[in-house]
This record gives C-alpha cells, structure tokens and sequence, in this order.
C-alpha cells in the first residue's frame, strides 16, 4: 500500500463555522462544527508519487510490482474494475495505457487491445471520466501511458494540467526522443507530474546517462530490443544494463519488456531492479477473457502469483 496517511488538525473553529477542506486528488471534504468538537483531527489517505513510492520500498527491501493494462478493453467499466483488483493484489504503481490507432512500439496482444477498445468508442474524454471516479480509490499511483501524438493534439500544458486535475502521478512517452522532451518536462514539473523516460539494450552510454539524468519518478529499462510482448525468457544482459545504470544513477530502474512469468518476475528483482513490469500478459488476460468477470478473476490470481515472488 502506498498511501501516506495525513492527519490534519483543524484551527479552533467558531460555533456553527463550516468549511470545504480540499486536498490534491480528493473530493471535498465538508466540515461543520455542528458536528465537529474544535481541535478536532482527520486522517485522510493520500496516494505518493512514483518517487516516494520506490523511496518507501527501498526503505522496506521491496521491488515494485508494476502491471501495464489499456484503458477501454475490453470496456472502461473493467478497467475501473481491473485498477481496483490490481491495486487489491498488492501493485506499487499501474501503468494505464491510452489506446491509440498506430502503437508502433507494441507487440499484437496490446495492438489488438487497442484496437478493441478504439473499436468500442474509447477516447481520452470517457477514460478521465473514469479516472475522477476511481482514483480516489487507488491506493497506489497510477502513471499514463501515452504516445506523443494525442498529446500534441489536445496541447502538453492543457494534457498535464487534465491529467493532474484527475490524479495522475506519472506518465511514459515512449516514441518522444530525449530532444524533444524538453516542453513534455517543462509542463509535467508545473503540474508535479512524474514523466518517465526510457532507455534500451542499444541505447548508447551517454545517451543513456543524458535520459536518466532528466528521467522522473524512475528509469523505464527495456529489457530488450522490439516490442512488448512476452517472451519465453528475458535476456540476460539486463543483468549488466542495470549494473551500468545504477552507475549513472540513484534513481530507481523498473524493467519491463517480455516479463510474463513469475520466475522472470523474480530473476529481474534478482539482478537489481528496483520494479518489474508486466503489461501484455495482463492485457492478454482481460482482453481474451470469455467475460469481463472471468477476466478480473483470473487478473487477480495472475497478479497475486506475481506479488507472491516479489514479497
Ligand atoms: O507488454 P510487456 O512485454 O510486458 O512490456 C510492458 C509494456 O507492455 C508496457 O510497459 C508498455 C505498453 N506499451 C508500451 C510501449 C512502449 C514501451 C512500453 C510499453
């Protein structure tokens, strides 16, 4: 669980004062002295950040479990559903993935989840929506996925400010080259939101030193070159990519890319990572499920089979 609980003393309130209590990424909360002995205290759950977040898991010997799923597939009312069995099931941070019509860097399983859920009406708009319902029962961060170029489209400061107001902590760009990070970083600080950078087995050393350098919340290592999708085994050099670049940095290193079992789940956090990512095993499950129910249950105990290794 990743909330920070706050307990917030009220001021001596006078007889019959009321007041809406507003908190980052929280509805209101109306107070009244009514009802409310002065000096009174709340303790209201608030989600951490994608830093804190490994900074609390450090702190415990813990590598964060980190599921990747598309938003809309098979329907948004099970991806609400989906976020809250996976956050039940003990992950440290979710990915939640924006469908969008050219996912150059997936591999079929989340193409065609996208491709699903752009084919049900799936747009930005409708995944926000769900996001203001169900975030605030999220226990964990959630950090979207999205390619640059519905971005663009709807303008970087307008899309952190929309993605902040709904209590996203993180977001993963992954076909924005270092270059043009810079206006991406800018408007993310503005807003507090962690942007995530990427590097990969190919990515030359100080190229690679250059994207942890300006990477927030953590380092995105992919583990191998290509696209998502899972793989019989996960390639041994990131044994030694990691080494390099937890010489380059103290940020911490999640790893994602054909991790689908948890053997590989627990070899991973074996060579250093400080996370692990799982996104088209998960996919794969609620996409091809014969229902959504059937989905979320075998979600769950897919899940809990890798928290298990990572406890
Ligand atoms: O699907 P895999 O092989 O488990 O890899 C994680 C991946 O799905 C997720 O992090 C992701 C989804 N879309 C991406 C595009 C680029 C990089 C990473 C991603």
């Amino acid at each position: 669980m990743t909330t920070a609980l706050k307990t917030i003393f009220f001021p001596q309130l006078h007889k019959n004062q009321t007041q809406f209590l507003r908190f980052p990424n929280q509805k209101p909360i109306f107070i009244s002295t009514k009802s409310f002995i002065p000096m009174a205290s709340i303790t209201v759950a608030q989600t951490i950040g994608l830093s804190e977040t490994f900074a609390k898991l450090k702190q415990q010997g813990r590598v964060a479990l980190i599921p990747y799923i598309t938003a809309g597939d098979p329907n948004l009312s099970t991806t609400a559903e989906a976020l809250k069995v996976l956050d039940s099931c003990g992950s440290d941070i979710i990915e939640l993935g924006i469908p969008y019509s050219d996912p150059l860097a997936d591999g079929p399983v989340i193409q065609a989840a996208a491709t699903r859920a752009l084919a049900r009406g799936t747009n930005f708009d409708a995944i926000l929506s769900m996001l203001k319902e169900v975030v605030p029962q999220i226990s964990c961060p959630i950090a979207l996925f999205s390619y640059y170029n519905p971005i663009l489209k709807r303008g970087v400061e307008q899309f952190m400010i929309t993605i902040k107001d709904v209590g996203i902590h993180g977001l993963v760009v992954p076909d924005v080259p270092l270059e043009e990070t810079e206006i991406l970083r800018k408007e993310a600080l503005k807003n507090g939101i962690e942007l995530v950078l990427l590097t990969t087995p190919t990515t030359p050393i100080n190229r690679m030193k250059a994207i942890v350098d300006v990477s927030e919340g953590f380092v995105y290592l992919v583990s191998s070159i290509g696209v998502t999708g899972a793989r019989q085994s996960v390639s041994l050099r990131v044994q030694s990519l990691l080494q390099e670049i937890k010489e380059a940095t103290t940020k911490p290193v999640a790893v994602g890319f054909g991790i689908s079992k948890p053997e590989q789940v627990k070899q991973v956090a074996g060579w250093g990572a400080d996370g692990v990512i799982v996104g088209s095993a998960m996919v794969r499950i609620l996409g091809e499920a014969k229902s959504p129910e059937e989905g979320l249950k075998e979600l769950e105990t897919f899940t809990k089979s890798l928290k298990a290794v990572l406890l």
